[in-house]
């Protein structure tokens, strides 16, 4: 069954990754683009006014929409679609806890799956990271992500997602973003880095260290084709679900 998908943020890095990549599936059919600026053609389909969505929702009647855009804009998006019966694929980072307290308002109505991170390669990072940790029991632990020099927010919302895996198995830590001056680690903090350069789609390594040795886990993404590809899968096995909260791991079962 084809799944009719509506994608925000058209003109956005993402966005036209998740456009190019749904054109070589068959499995997916765009039927609304938009975003805040109209006018554009992205992939071959024509960008809409992201301000006209809950008429144009009510009007081409989408199964799920894909959403790459930001914190405020996400939870507009999302709560359009829990006006219109439309599921919610979104990968968008930064929102914090009040931006997932609306996100997970709207799961009350329709189905939504959010992921920070859409690759295959960080949900297998995630689970070394669940089982290094606790046998590692001591080690010091640093995390590093290095993103495009446009990336706005910091750290990562993958990198905040792994440091709850990390709280999860090793109990609540202290998070010492950075370091400069007179600054020795203490007891079990975790370091935090965010680099940013270039036009680099996504690294992020886990080291830990102690005991006269060190393990590094690094994931690095070969472009922003791998995040809309897991988004389109996403979006795919989440249509015709029940209204609730669905994550990503579900999709790789
Ligand atoms: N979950 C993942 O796998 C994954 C992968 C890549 C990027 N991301 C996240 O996706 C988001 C977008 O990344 P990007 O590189 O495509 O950014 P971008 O700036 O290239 O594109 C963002 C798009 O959203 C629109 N937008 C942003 N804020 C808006 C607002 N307040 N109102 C209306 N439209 C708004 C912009 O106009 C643009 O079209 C970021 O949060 C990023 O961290 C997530
Ligand atoms: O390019 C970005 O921005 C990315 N954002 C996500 C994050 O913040 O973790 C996923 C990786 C790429």
């Amino acid at each position: 069954m084809t799944v009719r998908v509506a994608v925000t943020g058209a003109t956005g890095r993402m966005g036209g990754e998740v456009l190019a990549a749904a054109a070589d599936r068959d499995d997916v059919d765009v039927v609304l683009a938009v975003s805040r600026s109209a006018g554009e053609t992205v992939e071959g389909v024509a960008v809409e006014a992201a301000a006209d969505l809950p008429e144009l929702l009510a009007e081409r009647d989408p199964d799920v929409l894909v959403d790459f855009t930001g914190p405020e804009s996400c939870i507009e998006y999302a709560a359009a679609c829990a006006e219109a019966g439309v599921a919610v694929v979104s990968g968008t980072t930064g929102l914090g806890d009040d931006g997932f307290d609306a996100l997970r308002e709207v799961a009350a109505d329709v189905p939504v799956l959010y992921a920070s991170n859409f690759s295959r390669g960080i949900a297998a990072l995630r689970r070394a990271v669940r089982e290094a940790v606790p046998a590692l029991d001591g080690y010091d632990i640093e995390l590093t992500e290095t993103h495009h020099n446009a990336k706005r927010d910091a750290p990562s919302g993958t990198a905040l997602t792994i440091l709850e895996d990390i709280d999860d198995v090793r109990g609540a830590a202290e998070r010492v973003h950075g370091r400069e001056g007179e600054a020795p680690r203490t007891e079990g903090e975790v370091g935090v880095h965010a680099r940013r350069a270039g036009d680099i789609a996504g690294e992020h390594e886990v080291l830990l260290a102690g005991n006269h040795e060190s393990l590094s886990l690094t994931h690095r993404a070969g472009s922003r084709g791998v995040f809309a590809a897991g988004a389109l899968d996403a979006a795919a096995w989440l249509s015709g679900r029940d209204a609730g909260w669905y994550d990503f791991t579900e999709v790789l079962e």
